[in-house]
């Protein structure tokens, strides 16, 4: 069952388009990845899923809603988490303040006692302020803000950026986690082949427009997707 559908969307930050005619879909219990060229939208296309797109034409089905002209904080009271690129948690607050002060969770502590069990490594890091975390470490209390209210669609904007290897690993486990737990994923990322071998489906962009997309595996496969995009196997 399709939860998101992005129907032939256009748009971008000022009268230049960005985006044209992108169109792609998340099912119940999928991981998404978008991979492609530098600068061809990626990032471009979850700002326009979470509504932080200045001009924006098309439709965005949202379990069948129309959401394209809905606010940030509405998309997110409907189900539908973002961990943005950078900025996403607060700096001067203790790990465990930055999950209490999640806007719109009921029973907010046990939710939070939660996301402590789900990412145990933070734990012990409960009252470290979150300025002082390691880049996993952030990129885990990010994924856990999102997680709070529970949402059945995840957006994730480069989740691995600027982290080591050892830790691009264990983020990739974590979200390899997030279907069990009744939320889909649609993500953007550089990491183009590690990400989408823990993918169902992916869709390459190129110059703002979606120039292929299918199952991962069978992308991982394709020559050209290989020779244009993905690179060879290192
Ligand atoms: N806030 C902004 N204002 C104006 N133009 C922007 C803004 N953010 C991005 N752009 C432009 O939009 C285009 C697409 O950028 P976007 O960040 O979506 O690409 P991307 O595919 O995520 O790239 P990368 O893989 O390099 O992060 C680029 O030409 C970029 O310069």
């Amino acid at each position: 069952m399709t939860v998101l559908h992005v129907e032939n969307i256009g748009g971008g930050y000022s009268e230049v388009d960005i985006l044209k005619g992108v169109e792609l879909q998340v099912s119940v219990g999928e991981i998404v990845t978008v991979v492609g060229t530098n600068g061809a939208g990626k990032s471009t296309l979850i700002k326009a899923v979470m509504g932080l797109l200045p001009r924006l034409a098309g439709r965005i089905l949202w379990e069948g809603q129309d959401i394209a002209r809905a606010s940030t904080e509405r998309r997110l009271n409907t189900g539908i988490g973002y961990v943005p690129q950078v900025a996403n948690v607060f700096a001067s607050l203790t790990v465990h303040d930055n999950l209490l002060v999640v806007q719109g969770v009921p029973e907010v502590r046990r939710r939070a006692a939660e996301m402590f069990e789900l990412f145990p490594a933070l734990q012990p890091l409960a009252q470290r302020r979150a300025g002082a975390l390691s880049g996993g470490e952030r990129q885990q209390l990010a994924f856990a803000m999102a997680l709070m209210s529970r949402p059945r669609l995840i957006c994730l904007d480069e989740p691995t950026a600027a982290l080591s290897p050892a830790l691009v690993k264990t983020v990739f486990d974590q979200i390899v986690r997030l279907p069990e737990l009744g939320c889909a994923v649609l993500m953007v990322e550089q990491r183009a082949r590690e990400a989408l071998q823990i993918s169902q489906r992916g869709y390459i962009m190129d110059q703002g427009r979606v120039a292929m997309s299918g199952p991962a595996a069978g992308l991982l496969d394709d020559p050209r997707a290989v020779e244009l995009y993905l690179g060879h196997e290192a």
